[in-house]
């Protein structure tokens, strides 16, 4: 935030500071990003396929504590440098159907978490920085809505733009107060859920315009750090099929998305405005993770969104981060949420007692 006065620019009218637009501002027009788009592609099978669904081998050595009914859950007894890659492959089918999955007191060095999160696939390297993320927010949503397009203190998956948006997301802290800087997660399972029948058919068919624009922009104006990729806008099923679990999933998000590719403008906006309200008064299917340094998240931006409750924490901030790249979105109609499959299995456990 060093250039922070710099890119200060009071509306005339308004008399709010505003983002010079990107054909004007010099740090935006003149980058050139070192790399070129990425281009889609098959990623490896996702690991979970190989897991068992009971996870025994993971379960004989960890204890399993749910946080929450929809999300969330700490695996105790366990050291991930210890895992062996049945039990990482479960482990991935856990974070599948639990969202996000948390550990206390880690042995791993980031050369171990790298080569750990290897076994799930080929690591991101984020459009914007290095090889693994440095984090130490302290941004409020809606504080910096006032002097940047971006909201990158809100809810999102990461990088939900790219083509192939990640799979796994895992993040370690190396430096962190006593207090503040939680992240919450909220379960896009449970927020499809919790909408009305007819509002499900509605975004069923729908895309969403996910978009790197924005902070492609704030990066440059504010951060002065360049992103390695061009800024992408990429159309994703407004409702995803989870490949593993095959349930639906909202793939909405106020981070990156900005409008929905079958509307029109003003029908889309209010529809984000809607979903963003949606998501933020989700606390039946909302976790927040109080961490300590050696805390370890593990979560699936397929079926999650997260981000860091602001705050104005004293200390230093330092997480390291590992993403994967994951399978291009779809979405099957013939697919059931989690709700109809809790259904559809309760009826047939009672269908079981009745023949019994
Ligand atoms: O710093 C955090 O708690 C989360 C930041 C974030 O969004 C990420 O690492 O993907
Ligand atoms: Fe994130």
């Amino acid at each position: 935030m060093a250039n922070l006065e710099a890119r200060k620019y009071i509306s005339p009218n308004s008399g709010f500071p505003v983002t010079l637009h990107p054909h004007f501002n010099e740090k935006i027009k003149n980058h050139v990003p070192p790399e070129p788009p990425r281009e889609p592609f098959t990623p490896p099978k996702d690991r979970a396929f190989f897991a068992d669904p009971e996870k025994k081998a993971l379960f004989s050595v960890a204890k399993q504590v749910d946080l929450t009914e929809s999300i969330g859950t700490v695996l105790e007894n366990v050291q991930l440098s210890q895992l062996d890659e049945t039990q990482l492959d479960e482990l991935a089918l856990l974070v599948n159907e639990r969202g996000v999955v948390f550990f206390r007191d880690q042995d791993l060095t980031t050369e171990k978490q790298v080569e750990l999160f290897q076994h799930y696939g080929i690591l991101d390297k984020h459009p914007a920085q290095k090889f693994v993320n440095i984090k130490g927010s302290r941004e409020d949503h809606r504080e910096i809505l006032s002097y940047t397009p971006w909201p990158s203190g809100d809810f999102h998956a990461d990088t939900s733009f790219e083509i192939n948006p990640p799979t796994y997301s895992l993040l370690r802290m190396e430096e962190h107060p006593e207090v503040g800087g939680d992240t919450a997660w909220v379960s896009q399972y449970g927020i499809y859920d919790a909408l009305s029948d007819a509002y499900k058919r509605f975004l069923d068919g729908l895309h969403a315009v996910h978009t790197s624009r924005l902070q492609y922009d704030t990066i440059l104006d504010l951060w002065g750090a360049g992103p390695n990729r061009p800024p992408i806008d990429t159309h994703h099923p407004a409702v995803r099929t989870h490949p593993v679990t095959k349930l639906k999933a909202l793939n909405v998000n106020p981070g990156f998305v900005t409008g929905f590719a079958e509307l029109k403008k003003l029908e889309s906006d209010k529809v984000l405005d809607f979903l963003a309200y949606h998501i933020h008064s989700a606390d039946d299917h909302y976790v927040r993770w109080k961490w300590a340094v050696g805390s370890v998240a593990m979560w699936d931006n397929r079926c999650t969104l997260h981000r860091v409750i602001p705050g104005t924490y004293k200390g230093e901030r330092r997480g390291i981060r590992t993403t994967v790249f994951g399978e291009i979105p779809y979405f099957d109609p013939t697919s059931e949420s989690r709700a109809e499959r809790k259904l559809r299995e309760e009826s047939q456990d009672d269908e079981g007692v009745l023949v019994a």
